[in-house]
């Protein structure tokens, strides 16, 4: 028995060890504001041991339900999201948040909505964990409700609303005709669409800002900057990323480039945040970029080049490299295919479903040596070996580093 416990106690010191010696370090930026989501990230040790867990528990869990209960629940998995849009759409978890606890019949009044649909839909969200049910029929928030009330909102609306369908419309269609399914959707692609359409540009860029707010925390605890760096971000979107770098970072310049609505979108939101040494720059990336590129020392390009071909995300990369000044450095902020356990892949395989939906043919989620493919192609690395220095961020995505 004590040789056991000997033995199992080496085993945990020999792991603690391994996690610590081998984790990437923290960077911890001069100014933590109180909205800071940095201090949430798990240190790295930490955040390798639970990922391996979930990899594991899962990995017996999915071996241990038979076959049939796994293909009902996969062929059943919209029932879910279909909860998370009720609820968010309507209101109730800001109701409950207000209320701290409630019945569901007092949560579908304050919520206009009718009772019995609020009161099944509120159960059902109680058996994910969205919601407790202390007691049947009354419900509070749990910390998932929370993240869908605030950080996730925006997100949570526009998979329910806008991508599910685009994504539907790829299985059922696309896949006879090679259209892309924002196509068949919505009848053109998805950009010259957004442009003529204001309400659901700003959703799109509202959740692309929740998609962004936690990696960018992640950024943050994962780049050494000195601090006084020009820092840009090329179809930065509303300028998530930056906004947050900035409030880490305030000696930085930022500079967001982006198609003109959204860079005019950025210019407020930058205003919202209370970001200053901002701008806001209308360019295409198709195109050379205007000559504020030159100023620029770190060049972010994030969750960009998963919407392209390779063709095109050459010309993206080819147009950075031939406009900015040599010397600046280009970061790209991708998932990496194969680089992590099975839940993570899984998660890669689900943004990609967003990349089919949405984007262009040929858009998709990358290897490393497929990316270093297209930094080759856009003489942005020269020897045919070369690869990106990858910083790992405690989340699903990467940086890819390399001078210009
Ligand atoms: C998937 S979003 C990513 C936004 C942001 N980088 C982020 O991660 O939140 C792609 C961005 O590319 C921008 N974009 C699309 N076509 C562009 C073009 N031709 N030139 C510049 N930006 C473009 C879109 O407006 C959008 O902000």
């Amino acid at each position: 028995m004590r040789v056991a416990v000997v033995v199992i106690l080496a085993g945990v010191a020999a792991l603690v060890a391994y996690l610590i010696g081998t984790s990437p370090p923290n960077v911890v930026p001069p100014v933590m504001p109180e909205s800071s989501l940095v201090p949430e990230l798990p240190p790295w040790p930490v955040f390798r041991f639970f990922v391996g867990l979930n990899d594991f528990l899962r990995f017996l869990a999915e071996k241990t339900t038979p076959p049939d209960i796994r293909a009902l629940e996969l062929s059943n998995a919209f029932w879910q999201s279909v909860v998370v849009y009720a609820l968010v759409k309507h209101g109730a978890l800001d109701a409950l948040f207000k209320e701290k606890e409630a019945a569901c019949g007092a949560v579908a009044e304050m919520t206009h909505t009718h009772p019995h649909y609020m009161c099944r839909f509120m159960h059902a969200a109680a058996t994910l964990g969205i919601l407790e049910e202390p007691v049947p029929g009354t419900f509070r928030n749990t910390e998932i409700a929370e993240e869908l009330r605030t950080t996730s909102r925006d997100r949570a609306l526009w998979l329910s609303a806008m991508l599910r369908d685009s994504y539907v419309a790829t299985a059922e269609k696309s896949i006879l005709t090679g259209e892309p399914g924002c196509v068949e959707h919505l009848g053109a692609p998805w950009w010259e669409w957004h442009a003529e359409h204001q309400v659901e540009s700003e959703m799109f860029d509202r959740a692309m800002k929740d998609f962004a707010l936690r990696t960018a925390a992640a950024v943050v605890g994962a780049l050494p900057l000195k601090g006084d760096e020009v820092i840009c971000d090329v179809g930065g979107g509303i300028g998530t990323l930056l906004a947050t770098i900035w409030e880490h970072w305030p000696s930085t310049t930022v500079k967001v480039f982006d198609l003109p609505e959204t860079a005019s979108r950025a210019t407020a939101y930058f205003k919202h945040r209370g970001v200053k040494n901002a701008s806001a720059i209308s360019a295409s990336f198709f195109d050379p970029l205007p000559a504020d590129i030159k100023t620029c020392d770190i060049i972010f390009l994030k969750n960009v080049l998963h919407d392209w071909a390779d063709d095109e995300c050459v010309k993206i990369v080819a147009n950075i490299k031939q406009s900015a000044a040599p010397g600046s450095r280009l970061a790209v902020v991708e998932a990496i295919v194969g680089t992590d356990g099975p839940s993570f892949e899984r998660a890669k395989a689900a943004v990609e479903a967003g990349i089919l939906s949405t984007c262009p043919m040929g858009a998709k989620e990358r290897t490393l040596a497929e990316y270093s493919d297209i930094y080759r192609r856009a003489n942005v690395l020269l020897g045919p070996d070369d690869i990106p220095t990858v910083l790992k961020l405690r989340e699903l995505l990467s940086v890819m580093m390399m001078p210009l």
